[in-house]
């Protein structure tokens, strides 16, 4: 899905705010305050920092200028040959481009230094397909020189949407820059040293190319490295160097397959991932970090729970009522659990009498711990004892969740109710380095959390054997088996060694269950499986205030800078619908001087967990997000979440919503309603709505649905998912659907 992401923005708006940065940062500027070191960029601080403000990149840009006048001068190869300071440096290199190889261009040069530059030939999709795409923010003389190498190099490389600063260089040189470009990186001093030690190693010239600025680069540049053609720098953003996808790999956001987005196979598709994530707290204290519930914690009770299917066994009324052995009680208390929610009191006991469960809570109401919780304690009354000397290891349980930042969360969670027995969880998930994750494993492993791709991956490269398991967890259950992960979780029940369903225990959790989606999950479960529902499936959290803005397209970015300069300093989460969208409201809120910072599937692993480390830390209060973000994320303190984007199911935008408002707390929610885009949504959003609709969404349901009526507000509403186990087990039989496992 390749958004005109331009010109939903705007772009007499763009170039206004850009103007902005470039009269801030003239190129030929000479005025002290841009002579610093750039060794201030080299640092990790730098590094890791997220989309700037633009005023930090002051010095950097200068060096940038001065950088891209003197590689004019040096370059080897004069048909590539461009960068001369910035406008006209462009215009030149674009002109000369033109005329020597095909489809190459810069396209949308933007904030830093010059405004945006528009023209150039383009995003072309033909094979010789270079070019520069959105060129923003800050410096670069090594773009020169990278350039010259382009051009010698092999096909299909392309930078596209380049923006922000940089700051350390590439580490390793197999796709350093070639022996001209370090000459005058090192006669130029610039931009740091990574690139003279990339340079020095290069093996092969012509496959060189910017491992740059910040580690984030140089990761992504190692993706980078492994293939020969379709290589690009796509969105490299906001000071410190997010590296892209070359287009081969733009994979839309949602409802798709987006295998980077979500974890999966990256690895065996070619591109070397590196990435080795920081190892979680080891002491008792970061291991039971946690946040305190909220006012309304106990109105969790207020809900209705219902219990489908044949024998439930009755709900607990506190964690003491289970006989778990005194370390999981202890364990549980120092989580900070004083009595369950409602979906631990129906779902423990189920899960602790051996049954399969689907279960269908709101966003925020604690299903993990409704899982994890009788799982571990299972598994001790088991006896389960992780041993590091298998080759292949043999979980007891394993737990899927879409995405990355998801399964991290929930391993983390895993770990508290672990502590201090010799059960061992161990996290493996894509984006990271595929050894990293099998050392891992090896170290001994009784609860495997993944998301599928990688699982898949060391499944097959022997390291995980599958006839142990007694537990497969599906969370985000209708996601997993949507068209999405639907393939991969039924190759996973297909494997010969894993249980078949009377063997094993499935259980799915989901704040949201659609229809179809139940249907589906009955092939994984047994037949006697049991279905909670608490409150209304598929609603959205009810402490989560709700409001619903009509806003067109051309007014999003004014309405959202008044709202995010009327909340001060509280925690936004802004959910957007493209990957590039994100990068470019996280830039376009730095130059407003809202710290801000974006995550989406085109960034790194590290700086996707960087930037969710600095919203959660607060260091950066605005997360700037693509749905990539929307489910399971539990973040402390979010009092806000924006759809400047509504997505285009109510699925997605109640666990959207679903960040804020969590564990008993208070939120709120925003939505701009696009008359244009939006009218699909009406209806279903009346339906989830806890406040008053608005008069106009009403006739714009009533529009959209050719004249009917809109059925109102949750009272009536069951969910697009809500049929009871009966029903889906009805309707599972009479569809006489082909049995996987
Ligand atoms: N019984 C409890 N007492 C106190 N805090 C709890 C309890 N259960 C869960 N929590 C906390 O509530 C927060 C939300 O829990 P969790 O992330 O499991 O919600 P969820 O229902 O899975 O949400 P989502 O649908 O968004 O995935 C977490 O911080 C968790 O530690």
């Amino acid at each position: 899905m390749e958004e005109d992401w331009n010109a939903e923005i705007g772009d007499e708006a763009l170039l206004t705010s850009l103007e902005k940065v470039s009269l801030l940062e003239r190129p030929n500027d000479t005025s002290p305050v841009f002579n610093s070191s750039v060794d201030s960029f080299g640092t990790d601080e730098f590094v890791n920092s997220q989309h700037q403000p633009v005023s930090s990149f002051d010095k950097g840009r200068n060096f940038a200028a001065k950088g891209f006048q003197e590689g004019n001068e040096d370059d080897a190869i004069p048909q590539n040959t461009g960068f001369k300071g910035f406008g006209q440096g462009f215009q030149e290199r674009n002109a000369v481009d033109g005329a020597s190889t095909q489809n190459r261009g810069f396209e949308g040069f933007h904030g830093g230094f010059g405004q945006g530059f528009q023209a150039g030939n383009g995003e072309d999709a033909v094979t010789q397909n270079r070019g520069f795409k959105g060129f923003r923010g800050a410096f670069g003389r090594g773009f020169q020189e990278r350039n010259a190498v382009d051009g010698a190099s092999t096909q299909n490389r392309r930078f596209k949407g380049f923006r922000g600063g940089f700051g350390q260089g590439p580490k390793d040189g197999q796709r350093g820059i070639p022996e001209s470009g370090t000459l005058s990186f090192r006669e130029r001093g610039t931009p740091a040293d990574g690139f003279q030690e990339g340079n020095e190693e290069d093996a092969i010239p012509q496959n060189t190319g910017f491992k740059g600025f910040g580690q984030g680069f140089q990761e992504r540049n190692a993706v980078d490295g492994a293939s020969t053609q379709n290589r690009g720098f796509k969105g490299f953003h906001g000071g410190f160097g997010q590296g892209g996808r070359g287009r081969q790999r733009d994979i839309p956001q949602s409802g798709t397959r987006d295998s980077r987005e979500r974890g999966i196979h990256t690895d065996d598709a070619g591109p070397k991932v590196t990435y080795v994530p920081p190892s979680p707290p080891d002491d008792e204290q970061g291991i039971f970090a946690h946040y305190q519930t909220g006012m309304n914690f106990d109105k969790y009770d207020e809900n209705v729970v219902e219990v489908s299917g044949l024998d439930p066994p009755a709900a607990l009324m506190s964690f003491a009522d289970t006989n778990m052995c005194h370390t999981l009680t202890v364990n549980i208390a120092k989580a900070g659990y004083s009595k369950p929610t409602p979906v631990q009191k129906y779902s423990i006991p189920i899960i602790l009498a051996g049954r399969d469960l689907m279960a269908c809570a709101q966003t925020g109401s604690g299903k993990t711990a409704a899982f994890l919780v009788p799982v571990v304690a299972q598994m001790m009354r088991d006896g389960v004892t992780a041993s590091s000397f298998k080759e292949q290891q043999e979980p007891e349980c394993i737990i899927t969740a879409p995405t990355r930042e998801l399964i991290v969360q929930i391993f983390r969670e895993a770990r508290k109710f672990v502590y201090g027995t010799c059960i061992r969880p161990v996290v493996v998930y894509g984006g990271t380095q595929t050894d990293y994750s099998i050392r891992q494993v090896k170290q001994g492993c009784n609860i495997l959390c993944a998301t599928p791709g990688r699982l898949l991956d060391i499944i097959g490269r022997g390291k995980i054997g599958l006839h142990n398991v007694k537990y497969l967890v599906l969370d985000e259950a209708d996601r997993m088996l949507d068209m999405g992960f639907g393939a991969d979780m039924k190759k996973l029940v297909s494997f010969p060694d894993m249980p078949q369903k009377e063997k094993r225990q499935t259980l799915m959790f989901s704040a949201t269950f659609p229809e179809e989606v139940q249907r589906l999950a009955c092939e994984f479960l047994k037949t006697d499986f049991l279905f909670v529902v608490v409150g209304r499936a598929g609603g959205a959290c009810s402490d989560v205030q709700q409001n619903i803005l009509q806003v067109s397209r051309y007014f999003k970015r004014d309405k959202l800078i008044e709202i995010l300069h009327s909340i001060g300093n509280e925690r936004a989460l802004v959910f957007v619908d493209t990957k590039k969208k994100a990068d470019f409201i996280a830039c376009f809120l730095c130059q407003e001087n809202i710290p801000a910072t974006s995550i989406h599937g085109d960034r790194e692993q590290r700086e996707r967990e960087i930037a969710l480390w600095d919203f959660r830390s607060g260091k950066c209060p605005v997360l700037v997000a693509t749905s990539v973000a929307a489910r399971g994320l539990d973040i402390e303190n979010v009092q806000h979440v924006i759809n400047f984007d509504l997505p285009s199911t109510i699925e997605e935008y109640v666990h959207r919503i679903g960040r804020t408002g969590r564990c008993g707390n208070t939120g709120k929610a925003v939505s701009f309603f696009d008359n244009n885009s939006d009218g699909h949504l009406a209806q279903p959003l009346i339906k989830v709505l806890s406040d008053e609709v608005p008069v106009w969404l009403t006739e714009v349901a009533f529009e959209t649905e050719g004249g009917q009526l809109p059925v109102n507000t949750q009272k009536n509403y069951r969910g697009r998912g809500n049929m009871n186990a009966r029903e889906v087990k009805m309707d599972c039989s009479a569809r006489e659907v082909e049995s996987w496992d």
